[in-house]
C-alpha cells in the first residue's frame, strides 16, 4: 500500500476513495480503524466519526488510524475533511493535522479543502461554495458546524497551537504550476509557516499542488487534491465498474440538513414519492417508538418501490430542536432513530441503501456493524455506489451538499 488516507466523517471518506479510484489507484474504505491484516490496495481509506467529537477523542483516534495505515505499509499520508472545512471553533482540522505532523515528524503540509467540481474553489485563502462566500453559503446554518467566516488562513490559524503560523499559496503562484508552488512552500517553510493554505479554482490547480507535494509525507485536504494523486494505472477504473448486481428493495434515509438535501427531499416528494418524516422532537428516547411506526409505515409501501424516511429540516426548524434539547443532544438523538429505521428497513429486506449526511451515515454503517467497503461506480461528483459484502447490501453514502435535486431517484436508477 502507498497512500494511507485518515477521513474525518463517512461520506467524505466515500468521497476521497471515489477520487482516488478515479486517478487510478485501487482503494479500499475501511470503517473506523481496522483490526485485520492489510488489504490488497493502493491506498486504504479509514473513516472515521471525528468530525464532531471532542479534539482530544478526535486526535487520538486519527493517530490510531495512523499506526495502523503506518504498520500496513502507508508511506504518504492525506487527512480528508469537509471541502466546506466543517469544524467547531474548538477544532478539530487543526489539532488533527498538528497531531499527525508531530507524529510523522515533518514540519510542513498543505491546506485545501477545494473541490471545484462540486463549486467549491479558494482563492486568496477565501473558501467559495458556487458563487457565494462560505460565510455567505448554507453553511452559516449547519446543525453541528456552522461556518460563519470564509478565511481559511483565519479560521485555522483558531484551532491550531499558539504560536503556529498559518500561510497562503496564492493562485498567482499556483497558476504557474508544479515547479512555483514547490518553491513557495520551500520559502513558507523557511519564514516558520507550518501550514500553507493553497489556493485552487480548477481541477489543474490541484494536480499541479499534489505534484509539489510528492515530497510532503502528509498532506491536508478534501477529496479534490486525490484526483492529482500519482496513478497506478487503469485497475482501479475497472474495479470500480465492478460492482455485483443487487436485486431487492431500495430505500433512502437522510438526516442531512443541507441545502442540497432539503432540494432533494423536496423533488421527491414533489413527484408524489412515499416520504416519512422523523419529528425530531418525537426522538427524545433514542427514536425506538418513531422508529417502529416509520418500519411499519415502510413495510406496507416497500414491495410497491422505494421510500423515504428522512429527518431532514429548515434552520428554523431545527434551530428549535436544538434549542430545546442542546446542539449535541438534538443530533445524537436523530441519528439513532434514523440508524434503527436503516437497520429495520435492511431487515426488511432493503438491498440498496441511499443515506444523506455524513454524521447521518456514521451512526447508520455503526448499526449496520460494516466494516468495508468496496468503492463502485460514481453517481455524483464525489458520491460512488459502494458494496458492503458482510450485508450484501449497495450503500451510497451522500455527503450533505452534493448531489442534483433528482439525486436519490438518479442513484436508484442506476443500482437497478
Ligand atoms: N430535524 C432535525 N433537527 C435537529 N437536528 C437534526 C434534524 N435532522 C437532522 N439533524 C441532525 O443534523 C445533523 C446533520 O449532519 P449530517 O452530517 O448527517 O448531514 P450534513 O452535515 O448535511 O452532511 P455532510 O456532513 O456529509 O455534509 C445530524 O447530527 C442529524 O442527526
Ligand atoms: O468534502 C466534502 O464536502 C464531503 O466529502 C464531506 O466531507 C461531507 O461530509
Amino acid at each position: 500500500m502507498r497512500y494511507g488516507v485518515i477521513a474525518d466523517d463517512f461520506t467524505g471518506a466515500t468521497d476521497v476513495a471515489s477520487m482516488l479510484v478515479r486517478a487510478g489507484l485501487r482503494t479500499v474504505q475501511a470503517i473506523g480503524v481496522p483490526r485485520g491484516p492489510a488489504p490488497d490496495a493502493d491506498a486504504v481509506v479509514v473513516a472515521l466519526k471525528s468530525r464532531t467529537t471532542p479534539a482530544a477523542a478526535a486526535v487520538a483516534e486519527s493517530l490510531a488510524a495512523l499506526e495502523w495505515l503506518r504498520a500496513a505499509g502507508a508511506r504518504r499520508f492525506y487527512f480528508k475533511y469537509c471541502s466546506t472545512f466543517d469544524s467547531t471553533p474548538q477544532g478539530n482540522i487543526g489539532p488533527v493535522a498538528d497531531a499527525l505532523m508531530h507524529a510523522l515528524g515533518t514540519d510542513l503540509t498543505v491546506v485545501c479543502p477545494a473541490f471545484p467540481e462540486n463549486g467549491r474553489t479558494i482563492y486568496m485563502g477565501h473558501l467559495f461554495v458556487g458563487e457565494a462566500l462560505l460565510s455567505d453559503s448554507g453553511m452559516r446554518d449547519h446543525p453541528l458546524t456552522p461556518m460563519r467566516d470564509a478565511s481559511l488562513v483565519r479560521l485555522l490559524q483558531g484551532q491550531v497551537p499558539a504560536g503556529q503560523q498559518v500561510g497562503l499559496v496564492p493562485h498567482a503562484i499556483v497558476a504557474q504550476g508544479a515547479e512555483a508552488v514547490r518553491g513557495k512552500l520551500a520559502a513558507l517553510r523557511a519564514t516558520g509557516v507550518r501550514y500553507a493554505v493553497t489556493d485552487a479554482l480548477t481541477n489543474q490547480d490541484l494536480c499541479a499542488i499534489a505534484e509539489a507535494c510528492e515530497e510532503l509525507p502528509l498532506v491536508t485536504a478534501a477529496s479534490g487534491l486525490a484526483l492529482g494523486m500519482k496513478s497506478g494505472g487503469a485497475a482501479a477504473a475497472a474495479q470500480a465498474a465492478q460492482l455485483p448486481p443487487v436485486g431487492g428493495a431500495a430505500a433512502v434515509v437522510s438526516g442531512s440538513c443541507s441545502v442540497a438535501t432539503q432540494g432533494q427531499v423536496a423533488n421527491w416528494m414533489d413527484a408524489g414519492r412515499p416520504a416519512f418524516k422523523v419529528d425530531a422532537a418525537r426522538c427524545e428516547d433514542g427514536g425506538a417508538a418513531l422508529a417502529q411506526e416509520a418500519l411499519a409505515w415502510a413495510a406496507s409501501r416497500l414491495p410497491a418501490g422505494p421510500v423515504l424516511v428522512y429527518a431532514t429540516a429548515n434552520p428554523a426548524e431545527v434551530r428549535a430542536v436544538q434549542q430545546r434539547f442542546g446542539v449535541e443532544r438534538a443530533g445524537a438523538m436523530v441519528e439513532a432513530c434514523l440508524a434503527r429505521v436503516a437497520r429495520g428497513l435492511v431487515d426488511q429486506g432493503v438491498r440498496r441503501l441511499v443515506i444523506a449526511g455524513g454524521e447521518t451515515s456514521g451512526a447508520v454503517v455503526k448499526e449496520l456493524e460494516i466494516a468495508q467497503l468496496r468503492i463502485g461506480p460514481t453517481i455524483a461528483p464525489g458520491v460512488p455506489w459502494t458494496w458492503a459484502p458482510q450485508r450484501g447490501l449497495l450503500l451510497a453514502l451522500k455527503s450533505g451538499n452534493f448531489g442534483t435535486p433528482d439525486f436519490f431517484e438518479r442513484a436508484i436508477a442506476m443500482s437497478a
